[in-house]
């Protein structure tokens, strides 16, 4: 998967959150979009999902070559972000199975995900009961273990202990080859392993500038 950011930008009313960001990611390393709170990065990870629209540029996206529309994105990509909904009246199981019929997994059978998860006591527990570090586990997880060329995480840490940071870098590490991942953060822990930085605050001096 590649994608290339052009001049983009994005406003909400009258307000620019960043301008004239042009970057390429590319397949087969990680990138760490960083910056302070409200300063963008969940916006662009937004944009980059193609579930919100840029206000100017565009983003294009290619896999094998091959270019992809922007509505089709979706089924190349995996996400977990804080703002996400799970199913809350599934059990963890049904989750998974239902999570499942729309993205496959990555070489393990939905039965399995949860042992990995180390959820495995859960297995038949309502999400809606679950605490706010097993639900994290749960989107990252889909979202790891999803067979998809693009792999989104926006604050992946968020509300997970120390055992359970040690868990989410043990499991990206295992699932990040042959993909491309973007990681909305500003907690070191989580991105440190990244190639690249795209530091977000660098496109509000230009909005700045301009208006
Ligand atoms: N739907 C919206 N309507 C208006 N303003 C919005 C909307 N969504 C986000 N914003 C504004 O856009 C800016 C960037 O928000 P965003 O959530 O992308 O930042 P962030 O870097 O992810 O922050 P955080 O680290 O706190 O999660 C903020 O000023 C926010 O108030």
């Amino acid at each position: 998967m590649q994608i290339k950011l052009s001049s983009l930008g994005k406003r909400y009313n009258y307000e620019w959150i960043f301008r004239n960001l042009s970057f390429e990611f590319v397949s087969g390393k990680a990138y760490a979009v960083l910056g302070h709170n409200g300063s963008g990065k969940s916006t662009l990870l937004s944009i980059i999902s193609g579930f919100q629209l840029p206000s100017e540029g565009s983003v294009s996206y290619a896999l094998n070559g091959q270019n992809i529309p922007v509505e089709q994105v979706y089924r190349h990509l995996s996400m977990a972000a804080p703002y996400q909904d799970l199913l809350e009246e599934f059990t963890l199981l049904e989750m998974i199975q239902f999570h499942t019929r729309f993205k496959p997994l990555r070489g393990i059978t939905p039965e399995q995900l949860p042992d990995l998860l180390q959820l495995q006591a859960a297995k038949h527990k309502l999400v809606r009961d679950f605490s706010s570090g097993m639900r994290q586990r749960l989107k990252l997880g889909l979202a790891l273990y999803s067979d998809t060329p693009l792999l989104l995480l926006d604050e992946p840490t968020t509300n997970l202990d120390q055992a359970g940071v040690a868990w989410y870098l043990e499991h990206l590490e295992k699932n990040r080859q042959n993909r491309l991942v973007i990681i909305g953060s500003n907690v070191p822990h989580e991105y440190s392993f990244c190639d690249e930085q795209l530091p977000i605050n660098e496109y509000h001096y230009k909005k700045t500038l301009r208006s």
